[in-house]
C-alpha cells in the first residue's frame, strides 16, 4: 500500500472534482435504490389494494404520488449516470494526464543509469499498462468503496426509521461483513498472486519482444521452435496464476453478494414480524429489502477492483523504483577562463563495479582537438558518457562548454531525414542540410532520392546501411552550434577512402569548435591536435 503514496498524492491534488465525481455516482446509486424501493412499494400497495378489492372491501390505491416518485427516480438516475460518465472519465483522463506528465519529467531529468536498466519493452510497460493500472485507482476501488459504504450507513437509517434499532444494526453488520469481504479480503488473498502474475506478465511481454527483434538469430541457431515452447510455457504459467486470481475473486464475490441477500431476507423476516404487530404497513415491509438488494449495483464491481489491487501496487512499486529519484540530472559547470574542457583526476566507474579509468586528467584550449584512443573495453564510450554528462564521474572535477554528443550506438529516429538532422539544430535550413549531408558524402545519395530530405528513415535508420546510418548521425551532431563535440567513433562502418575524405572536409567545418573524439587507433579519428592513450 505504501508504494501507492505518491499516486495517490497526484489523484487527490483535485479534491474538488473527486468529491463532485462521488456526488454524481452517489445520486445514480440513491436514484436506483429509489427506483427499486418505490417501486416494490407501489407494486405491494396495488396488489393489496387488488386483494381488498376483489374480497368486496372498501379499498383505495393513490397512484399519482409514487407514480411520479418512480418516474422522477427514473429520469434522475440517467441524468445522474450521463452526468457521472462524462465528467468522471474527464477526471481520470486528467489524472491520466498527470500520471504520465509526472513520470515523462523524471524520466526526462534522469541520467543514464537510472535509464538503461530496463530494455525497450519494460519502458513501454511502465508508459502504459502500469500507468493505466494506477488511473483506475480512483474511478474502479476509491470511489465504489467510499459510496458503498455511504449507502450502507443510508440503508441502516433507513431500517433505524422505518422499522426498529435492532433491525438496523443486523442490517449495518451483515452488510459491512459483506463489503469487508468484497474488498479487504479479495485483496488479502489475491495481492501476492495479483502482484506475481503481473510481475510475469512483463517479464513475458519483454520476452515476446525480444523472441520477435531476435528472431533473425534464433532462426539461424535452429532454437525458434524451443524458445517458442518456452514462451507457451510462460504463459501457460501466467494463464494459471490469473486464474487462481480470478477463482478467488469469484468466491469472495459470491459470499459478498450472498451477504447482502441475507441483509435483505433479514429485513424482510424483521419486518414481516413488525408488519404483524401492526407496526408497518405491507409497502414499508418491502421498501427495506429491495432497497438492501440495490447494494449489488456498487458491490458487484468491488471485487474485481480488489483482485487487481496487487497487481496495481506491483505497477506503482516497479514506477517508484525506475523513476528518477536516485538519478538526478548532472550538473556540469562552466570551465575557467581560456578554457573550453577541464578534467581533473577524474574517475569512472559503473556503481557496483571497478573502476574503468582512474586519474584522468584534460585540459582543452578553445578550438583544441584531441584524440582519445584505447583498445577494446578500455572505456573509451564510458568516458566519453562522462564527459558528455550521462555518468556520473565517481571521483574528481569536471567543467565544460555546451556540448553536442555523438554516442558510440547510432540513434536515428522514425523519422524523416529532415527532422532526424534538425534534432541537431532546430533551426537549420535546407540549404544547411544539404551542405552538411555534401560534407558527410550522403547529399548525392538522398539527391536521388524521390522524397529527398522528407525520405523517411524508418525505425532506427533501418532503412540505410550501418555507414549511411553513421554518417547521419555524425551529420546531425556537425549541425549543432554548441562549441564543443565529443564524438565517439564517428566513423564506424565507413570505408577508409570516404573517412580520409570526410576528416580533410571536418577540418574547415569545425573551425573555432573545440573536438574530443574517441577511436581504438588513430586512424578512425577525424585530424586532431594530440592523442590520449586510455589504459
Ligand atoms: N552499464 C555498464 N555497467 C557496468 N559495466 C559497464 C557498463 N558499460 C560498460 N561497462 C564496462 O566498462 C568497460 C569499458 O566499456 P566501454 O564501452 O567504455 O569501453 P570502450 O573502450 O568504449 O570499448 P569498445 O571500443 O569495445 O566500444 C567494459 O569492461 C564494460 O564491460
Amino acid at each position: 500500500m505504501f508504494e501507492l503514496r505518491p499516486w495517490l498524492a497526484l489523484i487527490f491534488r483535485r479534491p474538488g472534482r473527486l468529491v463532485l465525481g462521488g456526488l454524481l455516482i452517489l445520486a445514480t446509486l440513491l436514484s436506483g435504490i429509489g427506483l427499486l424501493a418505490l417501486s416494490g412499494w407501489f407494486i405491494t400497495e396495488t396488489a393489496l389494494v387488488g386483494i381488498l378489492l376483489a374480497a368486496g372491501v372498501q379499498a383505495s390505491v393513490n397512484l399519482y404520488v409514487p407514480g411520479g416518485g418512480i418516474r422522477f427516480f427514473a429520469v434522475s438516475r440517467t441524468v445522474a449516470r450521463y452526468m457521472e460518465r462524462v465528467y468522471n472519465h474527464d477526471t481520470v483522463l486528467r489524472l491520466l494526464t498527470d500520471i504520465r506528465v509526472t513520470l515523462f519529467r523524471e524520466l526526462a531529468a534522469a541520467n543514464r543509469a537510472g535509464r538503461e536498466h530496463l530494455s525497450g519493452p519494460q519502458w513501454l510497460s511502465r508508459l502504459t499498462s502500469d500507468v493505466d493500472a494506477l488511473d483506475t485507482l480512483y474511478l474502479r476501488l476509491i470511489a465504489p468503496t467510499a459510496l458503498a459504504l455511504v449507502v450502507i450507513l443510508l440503508l441502516a437509517l433507513m431500517a433505524w426509521l422505518l422499522f426498529d434499532c435492532a433491525v438496523a444494526a443486523g442490517v449495518l453488520m451483515v452488510t459491512l461483513l459483506a463489503l469487508v469481504i468484497a474488498t479487504l479480503a479479495v485483496y488479502l488473498v489475491t495481492r501476492r498472486a495479483s502482484s506475481r502474475q503481473s510481475d510475469r506478465q512483463e517479464a513475458l511481454r519483454t520476452a515476446v519482444v525480444e523472441h520477435i527483434e531476435g528472431f533473425g538469430e534464433l532462426r539461424a541457431a535452429g532454437r525458434t521452435g524451443r524458445h517458442g515452447a518456452w514462451l507457451l510455457r510462460q504463459a501457460h504459467g501466467m494463464n494459471a496464476e490469473q486464474a487462481r486470481v480470478e477463482s478467488r475473486v469469484g468466491w469472495h464475490q459470491a459470499v459478498s453478494q450472498l451477504l447482502v441477500n441475507l441483509a435483505a431476507i433479514l429485513a424482510l423476516w424483521a419486518g414481516y414480524e413488525l408488519f404483524r404487530a401492526d407496526v408497518i404497513s405491507g409497502p414499508v415491509l418491502v421498501l427495506l429489502p429491495i432497497a438492501i438488494l440495490g447494494l449489488t449495483e456498487v458491490m458487484t464491481v468491488l471485487p474485481d477492483a480488489f483482485g487487481k489491487l496487487g497487481s496495481t501496487i506491483a505497477s506503482a512499486r516497479r514506477l517508484n523504483r525506475d523513476t528518477a529519484s536516485d538519478h538526478p540530472p548532472i550538473e556540469i559547470p562552466a570551465p575557467p577562463e581560456g578554457l573550453a574542457l577541464q578534467a581533473s583526476d577524474l574517475a569512472v566507474q559503473y556503481p557496483g563495479y571497478a573502476p574503468v579509468v582512474t586519474h584522468l586528467d584534460m585540459a582543452l584550449a578553445p578550438g583544441e582537438r584531441v584524440g582519445i584512443t584505447g583498445r577494446s573495453g578500455s572505456g573509451k564510450s564510458s568516458v566519453a558518457d562522462t564527459l558528455a554528462g550521462l555518468l556520473q564521474p565517481a571521483r574528481g572535477t569536471l567543467a565544460r562548454l555546451p556540448c553536442a554528443y555523438l554516442t558510440q550506438q547510432t540513434v536515428l529516429f522514425d523519422d524523416s531525414l529532415r527532422a532526424n538532422l534538425r534534432m541537431g539544430c532546430s533551426t537549420a535550413t535546407d540549404g544547411d542540410l544539404w551542405r552538411v549531408l555534401e560534407m558527410v558524402e550522403l547529399a548525392e545519395r538522398f539527391a536521388r532520392e524521390p522524397d529527398q530530405l522528407d525520405s523517411w528513415l524508418g525505425n532506427t535508420g533501418s532503412r540505410l546501411s550501418g555507414g549511411e546510418a553513421r554518417r547521419v548521425a555524425l551529420a546531425r551532431v556537425l549541425l549543432s552550434p554548441a562549441p564543443l563535440l565529443i564524438l565517439d567513433e564517428p566513423f564506424t562502418g565507413v570505408d577508409a577512402d570516404t573517412r580520409a575524405r570526410i576528416s580533410k572536409r571536418l577540418e574547415r567545418w569545425l573551425d573555432g569548435k573545440t573536438l574530443v573524439a574517441l577511436a581504438h587507433g588513430p586512424d578512425a579519428l577525424p585530424a586532431t591536435d594530440r592523442v590520449i592513450p586510455l589504459g
